[in-house]
């Protein structure tokens, strides 16, 4: 069985620019992939190819074994959260979601799971308000049922707690968890390192568009304990080497890199 996501030595340039070095990752189904990385590293351009909105410069990708260069096949596959919602302000949720289905030509039973995802979302009450009169976590989840709508074997989330107060992270976070606990795959890019430590089966760090470290997020930090007892790395913001969290990793592996490309200041 074809693995959910798989590239091999996928890059992508944008003129000078290179958004992807040779990325190569294989991420099993069922898995939640926390992609980490710095502003400018090339998560978002991932997910563009992932999802077909964008085509790679060379190497080769494949989601649910379809290469992405087969658009209508991958679609059928996919869901993606963009980091602004894709939410229209005038419709309600409920015309939103029918909207969708519309545009993606869904048949009767997916358009019956509307009424179900805007109960389980938590804005059946709210279905037939304008979501402009939503609040920002509201809106997060209108936009990522819509995400989910087509019921879709592999879902993109790109930070998707981004500018949501605790109370709305915890219930998109929650919501995630259930995601995944059906057995999807869900690919997810943040720079919210808590969220990754809470959902992700396996991290997979990314700086200069290249993966520099990839594990368990218990194993990356038991290697950054190992490596710090060892005086390999150093983080101010952990002297005992038992308190090592996931961030430390993430900081000295993506600084280790910073000489690869374009540093993360110089992206403005
Ligand atoms: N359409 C584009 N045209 C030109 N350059 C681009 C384009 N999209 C991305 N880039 C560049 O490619 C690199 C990777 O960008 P990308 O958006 O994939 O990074 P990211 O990891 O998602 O960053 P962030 O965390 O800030 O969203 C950056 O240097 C960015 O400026």
């Amino acid at each position: 069985m074809p693995a959910a996501i798989e590239t091999d030595s996928l890059t992508k340039s944008y003129g000078d620019t290179t958004a992807l070095a040779g990325l190569d990752v294989s991420i099993p189904r069922g898995e939640v992939y926390g992609f980490l990385g710095p502003n400018g590293a090339g998560k978002t351009t991932t997910m563009r190819i992932l999802t077909t909105l964008t085509t790679p410069s060379g190497g080769d990708a494949w989601v649910m074994g379809e290469h992405v260069t087969d658009r209508d096949a991958v679609v059928e596959h996919v869901g993606y959260l963009p980091e602004t919602p894709p939410v229209y302000d005038e419709l309600t949720a409920r015309e939103q979601l029918t909207y969708l289905a519309d545009l993606r030509d869904l048949d009767a039973a997916q358009r019956d799971r509307i009424d179900p995802l805007l109960e389980r979302f938590g804005l059946a009450d709210a279905a037939n308000d304008p979501i402009r009169t939503y609040s920002k976590g509201m809106r997060q989840k209108a936009a990522l049922a819509g995400t989910v709508l087509q019921d879709p074997d592999v879902i993109f989330l790109d930070e998707p707690t981004s500018g949501l107060d605790p109370r709305a992270a915890r219930t998109v976070r929650d919501l995630v968890a259930d995601l995944a606990d059906e057995g999807r795959t869900v690919f997810l890019s943040t720079h919210i390192l808590p969220v990754v430590e809470e959902l992700a089966d396996t991290v997979g760090m990314l700086a200069n568009g290249r993966l520099v470290a990839e594990g368990a997020p218990a194993d990356l930090k038991r290697r950054a304990e190992a490596s710090a007892e060892a005086g390999l790395t150093g983080s101010d913001s952990a002297s005992d080497p038992t308190e090592r969290t996931l961030e430390d990793v993430f900081l000295s592996v993506t600084e280790d890199h910073a000489w690869h490309g374009k540093s993360a200041e110089s992206e403005g």
